[in-house]
């Protein structure tokens, strides 16, 4: 039996742009999904704890129904598939097209929220159930691996930037194929505020290829998100979260502009920035769900729990590790 975990992450900067080849820099946090692989005679039997925030168990096996009837049962299909897809992956690995597993999965990271829960869950799964059989994969190899799972769940909307934040650890950047870690980042406070929401991938990457193609500004704004994020590598590194933060707020204002903040997440924005934070953006690809801050005090985490809409925040470090084995 092999238990793996993998992080969460924030965008500090660069989502939906990076879907257009702009560079983006997601941050792994300490917010983890843990997988546990055990090999059995045949099949697939699957436990899920934490699928929603409200922590129902769902478990189902090949074949058989979904037998909890507490959890929308479209979330049990998405689930079934990210954790279907990671199986065969390690599979193909290990040249063993018929091992069977137990799995079970465990998760900090609430669903749809701009944390990369999916991005987590599949790692951790890949790097477990590999193991079990016996294969050990490089970090870079299982982030290679886990974004063909989501790309296939996804119908071809995904970039490599959860998968390989979360298979790697720490600050990375992604452009397009090219996918690195940034070292040398030292700390960043990040202040997270979650709305309980969440926002629909799809739709929201939809929404902004459509604008894109009706206005050239919009194409502009696009661009223009991927000058903050050449901006911002040239900062990272230098402990001035002053400058960090007002490149967060204009990265903010550009995805407001472009459609996919919400009413709950400018708000959490707003408390944060009034808090004290140096700056704040949704994380993700918004509509609901979280914002990442940046504020070394306690006063953007205060001033997050007494806004109304906001319904959890917490502080999550930089987290330097990737997918490890527990
Ligand atoms: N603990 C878990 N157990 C099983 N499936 C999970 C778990 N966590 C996430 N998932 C799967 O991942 C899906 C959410 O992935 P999605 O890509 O929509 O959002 P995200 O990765 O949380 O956020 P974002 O992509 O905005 O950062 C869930 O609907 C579920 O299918
Ligand atoms: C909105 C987006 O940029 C980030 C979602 O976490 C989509 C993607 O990169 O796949």
């Amino acid at each position: 039996m092999v238990t793996s975990s993998a992080p969460g992450k924030v965008y500090l900067f660069g989502e939906h742009a990076v879907v257009y080849g702009e560079p983006a820099v997601p941050c792994a946090i300490e917010k983890r999904a843990r997988v546990t692989a055990r090999e059995i005679d045949e099949g697939l039997r699957v436990h899920v704890d934490d699928l929603t925030l409200d922590g129902y168990t769902v478990e189902y096996s090949d074949g058989d129904g979904h037998p909890d009837l507490e959890v929308d049962e479209s979330l049990v299909r998405a689930g079934v598939g990210y954790i279907n897809e990671a199986v065969s992956q390690a599979r193909e690995v290990a040249d063993r097209p018929d091992a069977g597993f137990e799995i079970v999965v465990e998760s900090d990271i609430p669903l749809g929220a701009g944390l990369g829960s999916s991005a987590a869950v599949v790692v951790a799964a890949i790097d477990a159930a590999t193991r079990e059989l016996g294969v050990e994969l490089t970090p870079e190899e299982i982030a290679d691996r886990a974004y063909r799972v989501e790309y296939e769940v996804q119908d071809g909307q995904a970039s490599r930037a959860d998968t390989f934040c979360s298979a790697m650890g720490g600050a990375v950047r992604v452009e397009g194929d090219d996918c690195r870690r940034i070292e040398g980042v030292g700390t960043l406070p990040f202040v997270i505020g979650y709305d309980g929401g969440a926002g629909d991938t799809g739709e929201l990457v939809a929404g902004v290829r459509q604008l894109r193609e009706e206005y050239e500004f919009a194409a502009d704004t696009v661009g223009a998100i991927g000058d903050i994020v050449r901006e911002g590598e040239s900062v990272l590194g230098t402990d001035d979260y002053e400058a960090l933060g007002k490149l967060l707020n204009f990265n903010h204002g550009l995805l407001a502009a472009l459609g996919v903040s919400s009413r709950s997440l400018d708000a959490m924005v707003w408390a944060a920035r009034e808090g004290g934070a140096a700056g704040a953006k949704l994380t993700g690809a918004g509509g609901g769900g979280c914002i990442v801050a940046l504020d070394e005090t306690d006063g953007a985490l205060t001033a997050l729990r007494y806004t109304p809409g906001c319904e959890d925040a917490f502080r999550a470090e930089l987290d330097t590790d990737g997918v490890r084995r527990e």
